[in-house]
């Protein structure tokens, strides 16, 4: 598991370290990693490093100091450097003296045109953790004139770094150095996007931190915690998964959650609802009924993708509430509990549910989301006392005890109908195998991503696909979690 740490616990973080080292040495650190990975994209973009050149936009505080720095460490390898200075008498006075020392020069905003168009690189080192807001104007329009790729310090300026949120001019980074730690504005919604290729480089920071605020599943930490069936198993061991989707209207949905439950690895599924034929006739090895009420002993429901918001969705809905086991609750479902609350009673409060809502169907359950998406999810698992996993590129997971699980997606190829139907049903054959509802959702989206990604390979797919390359996606965890 990755951690990510919000700018708060990073800064408490920082002012423990820097007691106990001479000043500037973090900062200096910090910056050899920035002119390492500047090396490392001259030499991708550019063919090279001596004799590239590279811009440095600077801003008021400690991220300028660290591009400074770095502009003088590139200096020693021959690059040409040239620092714009967006706020002359709030320079990092020590970054600058080393930049000037080492050869390079500097500009006031006004004269950088002609740096601009020459830079086969351009570093961010505007604003860091202490940026609020978008980019001001005079900062979004020298990032307006780049035109060659660029190196974020820590994080691309403009945008949110404790949400991640872009609301007006924010710099697009091809790939960000940061220091000691992830934090949140790599990881969630348009930040991650804006960070490009994240770096994380250890500056002895990562030492002081507590526990972190948000954790990243690996595949290794999937392929560890994705049941595998052992001599003594049987099907029923494994875990039955019970499907409630679906319906004459939507037969697709109760084959798409049933095909990804029988992929996910559970025992058996048993199939319950009105698209019982759909089911047999795709997946032959499903055990389907008409009806909840016949449908025999489950380890876990999924519930909702399909069923509809009328009075049997609402039936079929409150029988699985009150059935004493785990609960994916996807789809209609939602819309269901938003419409009537007092479907919540049927819940006894030791049965774990798991409700997957995209961002209209989170919007009915719990109201807008707002620009800070953790938040929001962690209020909501609180309130209805579930496991709230909300999706979208960055795909949020939060427990009512306040930790919260984010996977971030390879590609938007997943983005496509049906698709929610996959990931329900592959989160129910883990609860039926007994997995740790969180833990359940965070190792379902990352599969649910993974089989997208190598089903899409780079052109458009349907949900279908995305079940077909179930297995793919398990055997990659899998291998992971046996060489790493
Ligand atoms: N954490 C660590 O361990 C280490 C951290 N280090 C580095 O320190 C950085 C944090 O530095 P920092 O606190 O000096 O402030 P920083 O982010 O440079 O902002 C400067 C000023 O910009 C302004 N400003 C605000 N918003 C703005 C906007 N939208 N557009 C334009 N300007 C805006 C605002 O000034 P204002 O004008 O509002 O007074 C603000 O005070 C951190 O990101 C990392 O790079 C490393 O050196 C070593 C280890
Ligand atoms: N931009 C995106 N990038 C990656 N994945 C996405 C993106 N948008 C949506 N997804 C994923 O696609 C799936 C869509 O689910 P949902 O909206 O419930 O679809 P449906 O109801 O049609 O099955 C979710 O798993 C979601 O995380
Ligand atoms: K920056």
């Amino acid at each position: 598991m990755r951690g990510v740490w919000t700018t708060e616990a990073v800064r408490a973080a920082e002012q423990r370290l820097m007691a106990t080292v001479p000043e500037g040495t973090l900062m200096r650190r910090a910056a050899f990693g920035v002119a390492g990975q500047a090396a490392r994209l001259l030499t991708e973009h550019a063919g090279g490093v001596s004799g590239r050149r590279v811009a440095l936009l600077v801003g008021a505080g400690s991220n300028g100091g660290d591009a400074l720095w770095a502009g003088a460490f590139l200096r020693r390898r021959g690059v040409g450097v040239t620092a714009v200075l967006l706020n002359p008498e709030r320079t990092h006075a020590e970054g600058l003296a080393a930049l000037r020392r080492a050869g390079g020069r500097v500009v006031e905003a006004g004269s950088a045109g002609a740096a601009l168009t020459a830079a086969d690189l351009v570093v961010d080192g505007i604003v860091g953790l202490s940026g609020k807001g978008p980019l001001r104007p005079g900062a979004a329009e020298l990032v307006a004139a780049v035109t060659a790729p660029v190196l974020a310090v820590d994080m691309p300026s403009g945008v949110d770094p404790d949400t991640g949120a872009v609301d007006g001019p924010a710099v697009r980074a091809a790939a960000t150095v940061t220091f000691g730690c992830r934090k949140p504005v790599h990881v969630l919604g348009a930040g991650a996007v804006h960070s490009g290729t994240v770096h994380v480089v250890e500056i002895g920071v990562e030492r002081e931190l507590p526990e972190p605020d948000m954790v990243l599943l690996d595949a290794a930490d999937v392929g560890a915690a994705w049941p595998v069936p052992g001599a003594e198993d049987n099907k029923y061991r494994r875990g039955v998964t019970g499907v409630a989707a679906g319906s004459a209207t939507y037969p697709g949905a109760a084959v798409l959650a049933s095909g990804a439950a029988v992929q996910g690895g559970t025992g058996m599924v048993r199939y319950a609802g009105t698209a019982a034929d759909a089911v047999r006739a795709r997946w032959p090895e499903v055990v389907a009924t008409g009806s909840v009420t016949d449908a025999g002993r489950v380890q876990a429901w999924v519930v909702g993708p399909g069923v509809g918001t009328g009075g049997a969705g609402h039936d079929v809905l409150e029988h699985v509430l009150s059935a004493g086991v785990p609960v994916c609750a996807d789809a209609d479902a939602i819309t269901l509990l938003a419409r009537d609350p007092d479907l919540w009673d049927a819940r006894d409060p030791d049965t774990p549910v798991v409700l997957t809502p995209h961002e209209g169907e989170f919007a009915r359950l719990a109201g807008e989301i707002g620009p800070d998406r953790v938040a929001a999810v962690r209020r909501a698992a609180e309130r209805f006392r579930s496991i709230v996993l909300l999706k979208g590129h960055t795909t949020v997971i939060a427990h009512p005890d306040g930790r919260v699980l984010v996977n971030l997606a390879r590609s938007a190829w997943p983005a496509t109908a049906g698709s929610g139907d996959v990931l329900s049903g592959l989160i129910g054959s883990l609860l039926a195998a007994g997995v740790d509802p969180w833990l359940a959702a965070g190792c379902a989206a990352y599969v649910h991503d993974l089989a997208g990604d190598l089903a899409a390979e780079g052109a458009p797919i349907g949900a279908s696909a995305m079940v077909e390359a179930v297995p793919d996606a398990l055997r990659t965890v899998r291998a992971a979690t046996v060489t790493g």
